[in-house]
């Protein structure tokens, strides 16, 4: 499992390690490690240019220190200071010592235009909101350069805890990090400008229970169900589907061909697109009695091209069998009735339904997905999981939030959220906890969808078809 730790609970860690360490130690760990992730990245480091963009706190000091580094192993190095009466002592004394110079913003272009290597140290977990205006300029040049750009603990402009970017950030091939991820690495839009994240570790202490966590191959192989030598079907889970309607009989379909892939042990759909979903799924137990009178199941998923049907949303919620409410079910599910259920529940919107359920606009879901997530999960006592670039698993009842580090923007295509929710409302099925069962589909879905696009545009049932390759592939490790 991979962790991300916010700034208030990294500053605690710091203090209480420093207080054990002589002075400096830390900041010669990170630099040590970020001159090393440096050298990795240019190769040959001896005459390469190397200019380092620092600003006045401490995290302009790893820059100054890592730069120093590399300037004793032969490289050019310019440190370009935005506050320089305020720029890191220690930082810059060990830079000079090493041959390096410090230079004045006004001379930053030039220098950027000709680097090799550019390390952002202008502003780290100590940052808020975008870049100063006096920083903008830099990040448009570094934008225009051909040199690789380094960006220190994180890149400067973006919100280390939310993933937010309110204004201009720095745009970075590579982030290296120290004692820790910190959620907005992991979280778009702020994972994009990170590039690629390499961590150091720099000896933090932290607590049991992350801010974030990314399930990794082994996680999400403990938690799909493998059929016993005593299994039947009925003991695998039955997974019913509500969806579809004389208008959208598509999301029927994609929605069992997901449920049919996810470990139930047989799948039930209810509804008005029968003929659709048994003449290209001839196993599915098909009925048009309504859930009340489908037979026994052991979860629900509701909503998928359901049009108007409220009637079927409100018949699935009373069921006392966990319940995944997707797209039209979102609109059609009455908040006290998801608020009132006692078994699990799990909303699966993208940013736009979200939005609507919030009651802001799309774009402040966009931008700030962790605390939209939350919200949701905590106003409606539902598990949610928040698709779109970064997906999102938050429990009703708080704790870590789950990232899903698979998929691939291929996956925007209609109707691979239908896939989705009939994967997830199987393994909610097959007996995994809301949470679970959200957070493994999504990651066998991006999974399944990296396998069928292969750099190539896909449909959703493209999708479906290579989720037993996803999952193969995740129990094999
Ligand atoms: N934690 C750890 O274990 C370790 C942490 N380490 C390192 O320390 C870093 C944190 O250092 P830090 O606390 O000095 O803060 P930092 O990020 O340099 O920024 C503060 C300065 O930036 C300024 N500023 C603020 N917002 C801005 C903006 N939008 N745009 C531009 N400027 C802005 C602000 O200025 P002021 O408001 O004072 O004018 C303030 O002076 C951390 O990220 C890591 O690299 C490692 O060395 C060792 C282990
Ligand atoms: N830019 C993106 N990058 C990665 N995955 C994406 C992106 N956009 C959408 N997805 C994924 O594609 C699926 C789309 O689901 P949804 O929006 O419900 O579409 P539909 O309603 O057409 O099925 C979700 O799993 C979502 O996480
Ligand atoms: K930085």
């Amino acid at each position: 499992m991979r962790t991300a730790y916010g700034v208030e609970t990294v500053r605690a860690a710091e203090r209480e390690l420093m207080a054990r360490l002589p002075e400096g130690a830390l900041m010669q760990r990170a630099a040590a490690g970020l001159a090393a992730a440096c050298a990795d990245l240019l190769g040959r480091v001896y005459g390469s240019r190397v200019v380092l963009l620092v600003g006045s706190g401490d995290n302009g000091g790893d820059a100054l220190y890592a730069g120093a580094r590399l300037a004793r192993r032969g490289a050019g190095v310019s440190a370009v200071l935005l506050a320089p009466e305020r720029a890191h002592a220690g930082g810059l004394a060990a830079l000079r010592r090493a041959g390096g110079r410090a230079v004045g913003a006004e001379a930053a272009g030039e220098l950027i235009e000709r680097a090799d290597l550019v390390l952002d140290g202008i502003v780290g977990i100590g940052g808020k909101g975008g870049l100063r205006p006096e920083a903008e300029p830099l990040a448009g040049a570094v934008a225009r350069a051909r040199a690789a750009v380094v960006a220190v603990d994180l890149p400067s402009g973006v919100d280390a805890d939310t993933g937010e970017v309110r204004g201009t950030a720095i745009r970075a091939d590579l982030t290296v990090t120290f004692g820790t991820h910190k959620p907005g690495l992991l979280i778009d839009p702020a994972r994009e400008y990170a590039g690629s994240v390499r961590l150091v570790g720099i000896g933090l202490e932290l607590p049991a229970e992350p801010e974030l966590e990314a399930l990794q191959h082994a996680d999400v192989a403990r938690l799909l169900p493998v059929p016993a030598a005593e299994s039947d079907k009925y003991r695998r889970g039955v997974v019913g589907i509500a969806a579809g309607s004389a208008r959208y009989p598509g999301a029927a379909v994609l929605a069992v061909a997901g449920a049919l892939r996810g470990g139930a042990g047989a799948v039930r759909y209810v509804g008005p697109a029968g003929q659709a979903v048994i003449a290209r799924f001839p196993e599915t137990l098909v009925s048009d009695r309504g859930p009340e009178h489908a037979g026994r199941v052991q979860a629900w998923v509701v909503g998928p091209g359901a049009g108007d049907d409220a009637a079927t949303v409100a018949e699935v919620l009373a069921a006392d069998v966990p319940v995944l409410i997707d797209a039209d079910g979102l609109r059609l599910a009455e908040p006290s009735a998801v608020r009132a259920r006692r078994a699990p529940t799990l909303m699966t919107p993208h940013a736009g339904e979200a939005a609507a359920l919030l009651g802001v606009e799309r774009n402040e879901v966009e931008n700030g997905r962790l605390s939209a997530v939350r919200e949701l999960a905590a106003r409606y006592g539902a598990a949610v999981l928040l698709k779109g670039s970064t997906t999102l698993v938050a429990d009703a009842g708080g704790g870590p939030v789950r990232v899903n580090p698979t998929g691939t923007s291929w996956l925007a295509t209609a109707g691979s959220g239908d896939v989705l929710s009939g994967l997830a409302g199987s393994l909610l099925a097959a007996g995994l906890s809301a949470v679970d069962a959200g957070s493994a589909a999504a990651y066998l879905h991006g999974l399944a969808g990296r396998f069928a696009a292969d750099g190539a545009p896909v449909g959703a049932h493209d999708v479906a078809e290579r989720i037993a390759a996803a999952w193969r592939d995740v129990v094999r490790g």
